[in-house]
Order: structure tokens, then C-alpha cells, then sequence
């Protein structure tokens, strides 16, 4: 009893530094001149399986979950304004405010002090508050919850690259270069490993007989991947991708000349030389510390660009969660009899049984298999 009274006593304490601190945030008396160490701190657990740590510290709330860490300060929504990170140039953020505005922005301190890894502080496509400062200047001061973040591997760390990506546009030729289509599965792989919806696009439709296409595509199709058939050269279906665009932040990625500037420029021309200013710039080294770049379309949308997501190398898939991403083998993993069955050698294997019985694409498992020899 006695202990559930000291409980109390403490959670009340620590309730009441925050509210403490909150006020002094509100009256502007800036929480960063806190020390650290005289925290309040508030741990949860929640979630099915997946641990939900959840700390306070000098009014900002810091969630770290399966996903990385993310701080939510405080903000005074009546001076901040809600924006988009269209790039990072080493101190400086270049922030698009949802007035259309373009503000060069430094981060507040205490965002960098509280995350775990600096460079994940803030990276293009972030959603962030910024306070406004002299002139076109101002201080991001929150980063909102991020979805979709693409991230590499970098000195055994993860590096994100960019974050709210709502889709990546898988681009393939039908031709010239030739489709393979182990190519395309390892790229869904990766989407799906990252919570990023993929749209497979065939273009150079004009160099082939679109029926020599319809088995491959039925295949993708009926996995429920959205498939098109496209021609920038033509501008067949063009019109049918600006759509899919319009207000969503995409992300282009496919191998050299499949035709991806071509139909950045069939969907807006103009787009593919902004997009090559970009990369240009990065291969002379001018923004060495530029990853990313979210770039505004004039129908509403945005689209990254980066020679990482184009040859999406991106942070590395264990060979145990490769069946996972391969949507048709999942329902026949938890079936086979060894718990870590790798559906290669062992048996029986029930995925292996789905593919002598025509189940499952007996192309989609050589894939699979050719995966898991590379990650291995
Ligand atoms: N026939 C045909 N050729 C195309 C089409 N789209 C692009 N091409 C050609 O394919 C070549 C490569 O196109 P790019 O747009 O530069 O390809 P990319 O994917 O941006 O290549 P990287 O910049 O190296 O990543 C160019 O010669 C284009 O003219 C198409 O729909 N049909
Ligand atoms: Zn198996």
C-alpha cells in the first residue's frame, strides 16, 4: 500500500515537471537551456509484440519504437507553419511551407541532441514545424511521425535517404535494355520491406508486341501489384502516371536507361533537367552532404531524386525475411515442417510442393531462391 502511495507521489512529481516545463515553453523560455539529466521520464510499453518506449524530456515527447526514434516537441501552433524538406545541405534544411514559400532552415539544438543517430534529425520529404525567422530563414522546431523511409546501409549504420515516400515507380524497358524480371522482384522486395507501395512500369511498349507481355504482367497483377504499360517516347499512358503523381510523394527507381528521366520529362517537361541539375551537382561533389532531393511538381506531388534510390541499394534484407516479401510464398512458410526452412534444400518444403503443383510461379521462386543466394 505504502508503495502505491510513493508511486503516486512520484507520477504526480512527474507530471508536474512537465507541466512546468511546458509552461515555460509557452512562455517562451527556451526548453533547450534544461538539463538533461533532471528529466522526467515516463516509459510505456504498448503495442503486439513491438516495444514502445516512450519518454519526456524538457516538454518533448521521444517515442522510439521498431522503427527508429522520433521526438515530438511542443510547438506553438500559432507561430509555427507546416512545411516539406525538400533537401539537406549540411546545417541547413531547404523547406517548402505549405504557402508555397521557401524558408533555408537551421534545426533546433535539442532535435539533434535528443535523436539517436544525427543524421536522421532530418531528411527530405519530412514533414516538419518551422518557426519563422528573419527574412526567408527559420528553425524547424518538430518533425512529424515519418512513413515509407528508404534508408542504405552506411558503415554498418542505417542512413536515411528520404522519408514519406507514398510509392515507388518501379521502371523497366520492355526493351533495350532487355526486362528482367528477377530485377523487378528484387525491387518489390525492397518496397515492401520499406512500407512502400510499388507500381511496376513498363516503358519502351513501342519496341515490343504488348502480348508477348500479358503473362509476365498477369503474374504481377495477380499478386495485386499494379502494373502499366507506358512509352514516354510515344506518350502512351502518360497521361495515366501523371495521375498516379498528382499529390503523392514518389520516388523513381530502375536501372540505367529504362527510360526514367525520359518519363520525368514526358510528364513534365522541364522536370528531367531540374532532376539532372540535382544529380549533376552531386557527382561534382558541390552538396557532398546532400542525400536527397524531394522535387515539386506543378500538378501537385512531389518526386525524389537520388542515384541511391534509382539503383535502390538500400539498406540490406536478411535472408530469413525474403519468403515474407514474396507475397505468394507466405501463405505456405508457416506450413512447412522445419521452423527455419529456407525453401531451398530441405523436405519436404510445402512452398516447394506449391511450385511442383503450380502454385506458385515457378519464375517468382527461382528469383526467390537467387535472392537468398545474395543475401546469404
Ligand atoms: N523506343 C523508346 N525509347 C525510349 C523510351 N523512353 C526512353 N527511351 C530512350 O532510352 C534511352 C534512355 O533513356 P533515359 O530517360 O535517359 O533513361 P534513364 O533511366 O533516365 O537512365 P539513367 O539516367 O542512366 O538512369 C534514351 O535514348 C531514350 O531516348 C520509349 O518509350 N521508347
Ligand atoms: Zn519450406
Amino acid at each position: 500500500m505504502a508503495k502505491k502511495k510513493r508511486q503516486v507521489r512520484a507520477d504526480f512529481r512527474k507530471n508536474r515537471n512537465v507541466r512546468a516545463r511546458e509552461k515555460n515553453w509557452e512562455r517562451g523560455v527556451d526548453p533547450e537551456s534544461d538539463q538533461l539529466d533532471s528529466v522526467a521520464q515516463n516509459e510505456s510499453v504498448s503495442g503486439k509484440g513491438a516495444l514502445t518506449r516512450k519518454r519526456v524530456i524538457a516538454g518533448a515527447e521521444i517515442v522510439e519504437d521498431g522503427s527508429g526514434t522520433s521526438v515530438q516537441l511542443s510547438i506553438d501552433p500559432e507561430i509555427c507553419r507546416l512545411g516539406r524538406v525538400l533537401r539537406v545541405q549540411g546545417l541547413h534544411s531547404m523547406v517548402q511551407l505549405d504557402d508555397g514559400s521557401l524558408r533555408r532552415c537551421a534545426t533546433r539544438r535539442i532535435l539533434k541532441t535528443l535523436a539517436t543517430d544525427q543524421r536522421h534529425v532530418v531528411a527530405a520529404g519530412d514533414r516538419v514545424w518551422v518557426r519563422p525567422e528573419r527574412a526567408d530563414e527559420g528553425i524547424i522546431e518538430r518533425v512529424e511521425p515519418r512513413h515509407g523511409v528508404l534508408s542504405r546501409a552506411s558503415r554498418g549504420r542505417q542512413h536515411v535517404l528520404v522519408t514519406n515516400v507514398d510509392q515507388v515507380i518501379v521502371v523497366v524497358s520492355a526493351a533495350e535494355p532487355k526486362l528482367k524480371p528477377h530485377l523487378v522482384d528484387r525491387y518489390l522486395v525492397m518496397a515492401d520491406r520499406n512500407g512502400v507501395e510499388p507500381i511496376i512500369c513498363i516503358n519502351k511498349a513501342d519496341l515490343v508486341d504488348a502480348a508477348d507481355l500479358q503473362p509476365l504482367i498477369g503474374v504481377y497483377s495477380q499478386l495485386g501489384y499494379r502494373v502499366m504499360l507506358v512509352s514516354a517516347e510515344r506518350g502512351w499512358n502518360i497521361e495515366h502516371l501523371r495521375r498516379l503523381l498528382k499529390d503523392r510523394q514518389s520516388a523513381f527507381a530502375g536501372q540505367s536507361g529504362v527510360g526514367k528521366s525520359s518519363l520525368l520529362n514526358a510528364v513534365e517537361p522541364g522536370l528531367e533537367l531540374r532532376v539532372r541539375s540535382v544529380s549533376s551537382e552531386n557527382e561534382k561533389g558541390r552538396h557532398t552532404t546532400t542525400t536527397a532531393e524531394l522535387i515539386p511538381l506543378a500538378a501537385g506531388g512531389y518526386v525524389f531524386d537520388t542515384p541511391g534510390i534509382r539503383q535502390f541499394q538500400l539498406w540490406d534484407v536478411i535472408p530469413q525475411e525474403v519468403a515474407g516479401f514474396f507475397r505468394e510464398l507466405r501463405p505456405y512458410v508457416s506450413r512447412c515442417r522445419y521452423p527455419n526452412c529456407s525453401h531451398n534444400h530441405e523436405e519436404p518444403c510445402a512452398v516447394k510442393d506449391a511450385v511442383a503443383d503450380g502454385f506458385i510461379d515457378v519464375r517468382r521462386y527461382e528469383s526467390y531462391l537467387a535472392m537468398l543466394d545474395d543475401e546469404a
